[in-house]
């Protein structure tokens, strides 16, 4: 993937981020996850009134495109701020991480942008050294 590829697709990770549903923690996160013939999944996270059913912008997106079918993974973008605030990189939570271990190999890239110009790329064996798996 190219920097063209990885700036488009922190373009729809923010276009996703548009639809986050966090009215109790104000914290708005979006995902466009990246499949290998390039079609992009956005997610956003989905916060419900009683608390654990929500549901963060990475699983969003990993739970659309597997329903559809799709398993091949190459990327995913993640942003996410407090609502009015400046963006800073937000990382997957731990439950996320395992989710892409279950569909995506070793070095499945993890871009964290706080905007359209700063980001940092990491693999999924970094994040998640040591993965369970059956
Ligand atoms: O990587 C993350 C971390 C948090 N959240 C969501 C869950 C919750 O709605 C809000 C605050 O934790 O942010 C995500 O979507 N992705
Ligand atoms: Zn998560």
């Amino acid at each position: 993937m190219d920097d063209r590829d990885r700036t488009e697709l922190v373009r729809q990770a923010f276009l996703a981020q548009q639809q986050a549903y966090a009215p109790y923690s104000e914290f708005l996160v979006g995902a466009a996850l990246l499949t290998e013939d390039g079609k992009i999944y956005q997610g956003c996270n989905i916060e419900n009134a009683a608390y654990s059913p929500g549901n963060c912008a990475e699983r969003t997106a990993f739970f659309k495109a597997v329903s559809e079918g799709r398993r091949d993974f190459t990327a995913i973008a993640i942003v996410g701020n407090k609502r009015g605030e400046a963006g800073d990189y937000c990382p997957p939570c731990g439950v996320c991480r395992q989710v892409m271990a279950e569909f995506c190999k070793a070095d499945f890239e993890i871009l964290l942008a706080k905007d359209m110009e700063n980001w940092k790329s990491y693999t999924l064996e970094q994040l998640l050294p040591e993965r369970f798996t059956l």
